[in-house]
């Protein structure tokens, strides 16, 4: 299976002076597949991504993209298409050279360079603005542009860093619904990191949850939101309600076993109007558990005081591993 695999990386280790930045990583990206790598500002999201397009020598460990061990190999040779956050287009290059310019370097000739590049734009949405320069377009434009000329490489594997990090949430939540589309008509594995649960939801079939350079969880994107594997793991991922339970261990109350109507009444001991609606935290037998209501349910607020019963089938005890690092 390996062989297939548009990624595969074993045991990777990669040292800045003392900094532990990469810690024994292995994951395989299939192909037509994406994977988010998430985790906190400085955990090496950054690093295994430079580690798979050359831009870093591992101190242990292989990178193999298509089945092919590509460790020693320089960026040019491995086959990988890259979208860094800080995209550079070529600024006096019109649309359709900036995309075509990867495949003419790498000696495709001009008119095929150009036919592999307009299918690109194609793809992204682009058709009919090849002949603007990058001034001429907004950011998402842009950042489509970016995509489109890693995409006109035909690599079997993308690799995404933080892709649209420059744009405006409305742009985001648009090309968001594009790149689902586009990732899945091509065959590519696609390893996307990101800051944003929302993209990694969004776009990704699996994630995999970095910590100091280690790996702590992998698994289809749903499974590992519904059930972290630790209480580090769940505060990551902004679960609120971990209660205390014994030396070592929470119990993990995820909002979905919060249900309104029976139970109680407890009181309300904080509350906060947010984007997403009214937070409360009340003061429930088993502990502080705090959700969100929407502006129907804070009709549901009597006083100060909330109904509410817990599901237990669906509460978890976790191992409390917050504070090690
Ligand atoms: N060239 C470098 N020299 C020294 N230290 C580095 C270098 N590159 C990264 N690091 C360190 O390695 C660790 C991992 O960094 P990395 O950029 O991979 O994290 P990240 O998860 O991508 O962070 P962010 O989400 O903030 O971009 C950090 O502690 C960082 O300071």
């Amino acid at each position: 299976m390996s062989a297939a695999a548009a990624l595969t990386l074993s045991g990777l280790h990669k040292a800045f002076g003392t900094v532990q930045a990469v810690q024994n990583v292995s994951l395989t990206v299939a192909r037509g597949e994406t994977v988010a790598l998430l985790g906190p500002s400085g955990c090496g999201k950054s690093t295994v991504l430079r580690l798979v397009a050359g831009l870093e020598r591992p101190d242990a460990g292989t990178v193999a993209v298509g089945g092919r061990d590509v460790t020693r190999q320089p960026p040019e040779t491995r086959g990988v298409g890259l979208v860094f956050q800080d995209y550079a287009l070529f600024p006096h290059l019109s649309v359709l050279d900036n995309v075509a310019y990867g495949l003419r370097v790498r000696g495709v000739a001009r008119a095929a360079a150009q036919a592999q590049a307009r299918e690109a734009l194609a793809l992204v949405d682009l058709t009919g603005l090849d002949g603007r320069r990058p001034a001429q377009l907004s950011g998402g434009q842009a950042q489509r542009v970016a995509l489109a000329r890693a995409l006109a490489t035909r690599s079997p594997l993308l690799l995404l860093d933080e892709p649209m990090s420059n744009l405006d949430e409305r742009l985001r939540s648009d090309l968001r619904a594009g790149l689902r589309g586009l990732f899945a008509r091509i065959d590519a594995g696609v390893l996307l990191v990101t800051h944003d649960q929302r993209e990694a939801r969004a776009l990704a079939g699996r994630v995999v949850i970095l910590r100091a350079g280690a790996l702590v969880q992998a698994g289809p994107t749903e499974t590992v939101f519904a059930q972290p594997a630790t209480a580090w793991v769940a505060a990551f991922l902004g679960e609120r309600n971990l209660l205390p339970a014994g030396p070592g261990q929470v119990r993990h109350v995820p909002e979905t076993a919060l249900q309104l109507g029976p139970g109680g009444p407890w009181p309300v001991v904080a509350r906060q109007s947010t984007e997403s609606g009214l937070v409360v935290t009340v003061a429930h037998a088993l502990g502080p558990l705090t959700l969100t209501l929407s502006p129907r349910e804070a009709g549901l607020l009597a006083g100060n005081t909330l109904r509410l019963s817990v599901d237990e089938a669906q509460v978890r005890p976790l191992p409390d591993d917050r504070e090690q690092e």
